[in-house]
């Protein structure tokens, strides 16, 4: 077949290149006023329709002068005022200098700005200490941003840097596209909802609190559902409540070979399965597939796999949908500095810290139990150190490639 390796497992690599291949966008679009379209996906290329700054003007509270004036003489009488907003239009005869402040457009003429701390002031009369380069202190019209100038890109999210640009060239409206709506739920006959006491075989629900919390960090409408048992019956209705009402379906547990495992039987009953099993750890009972109106991630129920996958495999996969031009998390080697344990045939995302050692080198330590139920070493990691799918333990010395976490878990 060659998609996989002996274990029937999916490479990571492959199976983001499938799941991307296989997701549509929406279409979509909205047009919203500047100051509510944070972290949505824009839907138009934006040029700008000014310049910036509009005009030449002074980067200092000073005296505008022409450098031909001050050969003739380093004491210049005063014959006017601009202020930001209100320029000094009269005329400027020559000899003279004009009081001007930050911000002001500088009067026709004008070859430079002195800042107040480089004169001294006798009633009308100002002294300048010395002769400035042409031009200083004085900001060109359009040194910024020209008129008709690329500002920002179809596909670009929207940031707290992107709202201000757009405010400044004057743009108050911009067309972007919907927010996804995104379904989720956890499976599983042993789940509690936090504020209930839990009986001899139960556990609380901590997955749908790693996902809401890690969808909140994007920009779209969550429906959750809750917990679910693991009934066929009950799941299968959930399936399809879910379905009609989402863009994508986010599960977690029941992914595995239990008996107790709907998820993917429904998912081939409903739907269409993507692929199911990677070789990754934590997370390889990871499915993806279609359901009829939506795209469907059903995430391991243990902790830390249903976290770092989601992380892995699911952000990427809304980016995708919602159009955005996503950037991957930039990875850096770093020196191990603890042992890490590994076995040869998945990619291990494992959790750890990384600092910057004495020698200014990045460096590497396992949070310790790497079990995909300890959540505690996800709590106290602030990075994955990334270790290849065919590589084997990790010794003190080595290089190993870590990915610190992005503002999704941060
Ligand atoms: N015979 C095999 N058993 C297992 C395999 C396997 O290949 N063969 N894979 C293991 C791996 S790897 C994982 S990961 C898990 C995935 O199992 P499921 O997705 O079916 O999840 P569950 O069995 O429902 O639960 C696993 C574990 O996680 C706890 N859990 C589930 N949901 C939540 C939640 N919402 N919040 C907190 N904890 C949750 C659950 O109680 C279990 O302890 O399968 C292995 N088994
Ligand atoms: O691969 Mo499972 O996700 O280790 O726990």
């Amino acid at each position: 077949m060659g998609c996989c390796d002996v274990q029937g497992l999916k490479p990571l690599d492959l199976a983001m290149q499938e799941m991307l291949a296989s997701i549509d966008a929406v279409t979509e679009t909205l047009t919203l006023d500047l100051a509510d379209a944070l972290d949505y996906i824009l839907a138009e290329d934006i040029s700008s329709p000014m310049n910036v700054p509009p005009f030449d003007n002074s980067a200092m509270d000073g005296y505008a002068v022409r450098i031909s004036d001050l050969t003739q003489s380093m004491t210049l009488p005063l014959a006017g005022k601009a202020f930001a907003g209100q320029p000094f239009n009269g005329d400027w005869p020559l000899g003279t200098c004009i009081r001007i402040m930050t911000g002001a457009p500088v009067p026709k003429g004008c070859e430079a700005v002195i800042m107040q701390e480089r004169t001294q002031v006798n009633g009308e009369q100002i002294t300048f200490e010395n002769i400035p380069p042409m031009h200083d202190n004085i900001r060109n019209a359009a040194e910024d941003i020209a008129i008709g100038q690329a500002v920002l890109t179809k596909g670009r999210r929207l940031t707290p840097r992107d709202i201000p640009m757009l405010a400044t060239i004057g743009i108050d409206k911009v067309t972007v596209y919907r927010r996804l709506k995104v379904a989720i739920f956890s499976t599983g006959d042993e789940l509690k909802n936090l504020g209930q006491p839990l009986a001899d075989g139960e556990i609380y629900d901590s997955n749908r609190y790693s996902i809401n919390a890690m969808l909140s960090r994007l920009n779209l409408d969550i429906i959750d559902f809750g917990i679910i048992p693991d009934n066929e019956v009950l799941l299968r209705e959930t399936f399809i409540k879910a379905d009609a009402v989402a863009d994508a379906v986010i599960t977690s547990g029941g992914v595995s070979v239990g008996e107790a495992d709907y998820t993917k039987v429904l998912l081939e009953e409903l739907g269409e399965i993507g692929f199911w099993k990677l070789a990754i750890k934590p997370g390889k009972p990871f499915a993806f597939g279609s359901l009829p109106n939506s795209k469907f991630f059903g995430l391991p129920g243990n902790p830390v796999s249903a976290t770092v996958t989601f992380h892995q495999l699911v952000v990427p996969a809304l980016a995708k949908m919602t159009n955005q031009v996503y950037t991957p998390t930039p990875r850096f080697n770093a020196i191990a500095a603890t042992k890490m344990k590994k076995t040869p045939g998945r990619m291990d995302f494992q959790r750890a810290i990384y600092s910057v050692n004495a020698q200014g080198q990045l460096e590497v330590v396992s949070t310790g139990s790497q079990g995909s139920g300890v959540f505690s070493s996800l709590s106290h990691s602030n990075c994955y150190a990334i270790i290849e799918q065919d590589r084997g333990n990790v010794e003190i010395g080595e290089t190993v490639t870590i990915e610190p976490f992005n503002e999704i878990l941060n």
